[in-house]
């Protein structure tokens, strides 16, 4: 049960001006590739996700960042899942080497983490890029020193809450996700992406205040299955690497990627479910036809 007594006041609640993010908003959010462009200059992801107990979600975060339109993904992570990530993407890349933005920690747990992905986390926490922290990833979130999203759902923003004293429960969360979801943007200085039927994506208090929150609304239920949130990570990983300079330069923009990133995932859903239940990997293989729609504005 939530302890209200155990909730600090202090700078609790400052304002935020929440937008709903539409179709025209998450548009402008796409990079679209010109003649003088190359794979790198697209930019480059880099991928520590996955594990022996869940490598399939190093499959389905590759999967998507791929379909949402990257330069290249480098996966760093477990042998078993880059076996499996390469038996589906041929076209990962293995071998570690420059990047301009990290997706870390889905499937992954902080209780079983071997040392090789201690090492590669490591690695990507001091690379001074861009974050996607997801998972068991967000236990890592006081080292993080350069701009970066979190990705709870509402369990794992009890669990990044109560690092900070205050005890809730899932519950309490859900009542009010626009309150939780800034609290933990305030707590740990990031930007937060909670998941839900409706998305809740806010910045943290940097001065200026009311500070920015947006809205993704759902437009059916579908996309509540396994693996589902390790496709939005890699749809909002790919996002981030290709406006790596950006957010370096301004980090309020991860509110923009990613909350395009959570629109692009709802309507992929949408548009994968036809009113009937989906996998997770539908999801994915349905994103390049929502992304054609947000750069042309033409619907197929
Ligand atoms: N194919 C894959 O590899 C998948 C990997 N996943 C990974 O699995 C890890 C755990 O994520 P979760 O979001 O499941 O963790 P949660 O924090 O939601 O759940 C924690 C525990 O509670 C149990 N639980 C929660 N709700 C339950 C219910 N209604 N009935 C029975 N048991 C329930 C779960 O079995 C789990 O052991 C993450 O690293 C995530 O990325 C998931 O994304 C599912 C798919
Ligand atoms: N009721 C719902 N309606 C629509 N989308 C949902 C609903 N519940 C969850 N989602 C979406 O599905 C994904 C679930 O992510 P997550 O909880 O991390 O699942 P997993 O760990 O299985 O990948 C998120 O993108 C979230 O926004």
């Amino acid at each position: 049960m939530s302890d209200p007594a155990a909730i600090p006041d202090a700078r609790a609640d400052a304002p935020v001006q929440w937008r709903d993010w539409t179709e025209l908003a998450a548009s402008g959010s796409i990079a679209v590739p010109g003649p003088d462009d190359d794979k790198y200059s697209r930019g480059v992801l880099g991928v520590v996700t996955g594990s022996d107990e869940f490598p399939g979600a190093a499959v389905l975060g590759v999967d998507a960042a791929v379909r949402t339109g990257v330069g290249m993904v480098r996966y760093l992570g477990a042998a078993r899942a880059a076996d499996l990530v390469l038996r589906r993407r041929p076209e990962i890349v293995t071998a570690p080497g420059r990047v301009q933005a990290w997706l870390i920690g889905s499937g992954q747990s902080s209780d079983t983490r071997d040392e090789e992905t201690t090492a590669a986390l490591d690695h990507a926490i001091a690379d001074g890029v861009p974050l996607v922290v997801d998972a068991g990833a967000l236990d890592l979130v006081d080292r993080l020193g350069a701009p970066a999203v979190l990705t709870p759902h509402a369990g794992e923003l009890v669990t990044l809450l109560k690092r900070i004293g205050t005890r809730i429960d899932r519950a309490t969360v859900s009542a009010d996700p626009e309150r939780w979801a800034a609290r933990a943007a305030d707590a740990t200085g990031h930007v937060v992406l909670l998941k839900g039927r409706t998305t809740h994506v806010c910045a943290p208090l940097a001065g200026a205040s009311p500070r920015v929150g947006a809205r993704v609304q759902a437009p059916s239920s579908w996309a509540a299955t396994a693996g589902s949130g390790d496709v939005l990570g890699g749809i909002v990983g790919s996002l981030v690497a290709t406006h790596s300079d950006e957010v370096l330069a301004d980090p309020e923009l991860l509110v923009a990627l990613a909350a395009t990133g959570a629109f692009v995932h709802a309507w992929a859903a949408e548009r994968a479910s036809d009113r009937g239940p989906i996998a997770a990997l539908d999801i994915a293989e349905a994103v390049p036809r929502v992304i054609a729609r947000l750069v042309s504005g033409v619907a197929d």
